[in-house]
């Protein structure tokens, strides 16, 4: 089957491909003047990164792998700070091109390595986890988490290509798997209910890489994404439509030292936001209960301590969305009515997270 190619618009357009054995395409998205390709990959994937760097040695680049630390530890200012000494000795110019291959993590930090290096290197993106490909590695928001919250410190850098070759994706943890389609049901709930209506039909299929809906969920959300970000690159405005459930689920991140992973954060997150979205009127106790029920039925969770909520709300005061001291939230209208919920009272925000505590 011939790979799907995605689009995404904007100053520089570039192609997200998606497909099962597409690493020959690597090297028709590097450019036209590269020489020194560094590809950083998690450490304990190294037979993941080995094919990469022999694609790119074949094509006549000089291909380094630099590991680092797996998965969430890798967003962290000392790995960057790695990363950076790594490229000097490489003698990366500006002409020379950071690969990075795994998961949103790898992914994420990678990206901002490129942007920081000499103010700005190509970055091809080859996501090897769901949430990767469907998210993380398209769009060129990059970076790092510190100490007070998450991803505070990133650049906007649109990478040069996107390879998501289907067939990393049968090696992943179920865990890790499932993460990913949190952020497949976020696309089908601001933008494409298609996405819900496949996973609704056959949820254990979705919940597995060789289920018989696999490609066209992936194909959907990258679509979805790619149509954001290919009209609002910097999040002026519709971008934010992505962050569906990431206030709530960024808080929890931080509560749990970045040892709790990311899609199941935004789980909860999307139901949080979805009863704030019913207590204020506007949206259906239905639309909620669909939340819950297409979440669940992946293996999703959708509930979250009860005695967190002060250290919550603390940690939702510094999302990307604030504007000075008020919170804004993604809410939903109705299914694929995406809007904003702005300076919510604090009893209101008290009390939709009453529903999802435990
Ligand atoms: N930049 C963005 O727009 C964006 C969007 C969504 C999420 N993110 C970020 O992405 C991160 C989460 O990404 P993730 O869910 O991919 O987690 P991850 O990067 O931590 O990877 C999960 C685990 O899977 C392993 N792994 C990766 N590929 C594998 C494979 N093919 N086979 C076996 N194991 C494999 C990794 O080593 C890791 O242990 C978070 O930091 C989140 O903030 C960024
Ligand atoms: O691409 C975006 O924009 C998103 O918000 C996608 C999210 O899934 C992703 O987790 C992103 O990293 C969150 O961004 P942040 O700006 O809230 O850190
Ligand atoms: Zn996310």
């Amino acid at each position: 089957m011939e790979p799907a190619r995605v689009r995404v618009e904007g100053a520089d357009p570039y192609d997200v491909v998606i497909g099962t054995g597409v690493l020959s395409e690597l090297p028709g998205l590097l450019g036209d003047r590269a020489r020194t390709v560094a590809v950083v990959h998690a450490e304990g994937l190294p037979e993941i990164a080995r094919p990469v760097c022999e694609a790119l040695e074949k094509a006549g680049y000089a291909a380094h792998a630099l590991p680092v630390p797996d998965g969430e530890a890798a967003k962290e200012v000392g790995v960057l700070a790695g990363l950076w000494s790594s490229f000097a000795r490489l003698g990366m110019t500006r002409t020379d091109v950071v690969v990075g291959v795994g998961g949103g993590a790898t992914t994420d930090l990678a990206g901002f390595a490129a942007a920081s290096w000499l103010r700005g290197v190509r970055c091809v993106q080859v996501p090897t986890t769901l949430l990767g490909m469907v998210d993380a590695a398209v769009g060129g928001k990059t970076g790092i988490n510190i100490a007070e919250g998450k991803n505070l410190v990133g650049a906007f850098h649109p990478p040069g290509g996107v390879l998501c070759d289907l067939a990393a994706l049968m090696t992943m943890p179920h865990e890790d798997y499932i993460s990913g389609l949190a952020e497949i049901v976020k696309a089908g709930f601001i933008a494409d209910p298609v996405i819900l209506d496949l996973v609704e039909a056959d949820p254990e299929g979705a919940a597995r890489p060789d289920g018989p809906h696999t490609r066209e969920l992936v194909e959907r959300a990258v679509r979805v994404k790619a149509e954001v970000v290919g009209a609002d690159l910097k999040e002026g405005g519709l971008r934010e439509i992505l962050n569906y459930g990431h206030t709530l689920a960024h808080a929890i991140e931080k509560a749990e030292d970045y040892r709790f992973r990311h899609g199941h954060a935004v789980a909860i997150g999307m139901v949080y936001a979805a009863e704030l979205a019913r207590l204020a009127g506007r949206l259906d106790a239905a639309d909620v209960a669909r939340h819950r029920s297409v979440l669940t039925s992946v293996g999703l969770p959708v509930a979250y301590a009860a005695d967190a909520w002060p250290g919550l709300r603390a940690a939702m005061t510094i999302d990307k969305k604030s504007r000075g001291s008020t919170l804004r939230f993604v809410v939903l209208d109705g299914v694929a009515k995406p809007g904003r919920l702005e300076g919510p009272d604090e009893e209101l925000l008290a009390a939709a997270y009453r529903e999802v505590a435990r």
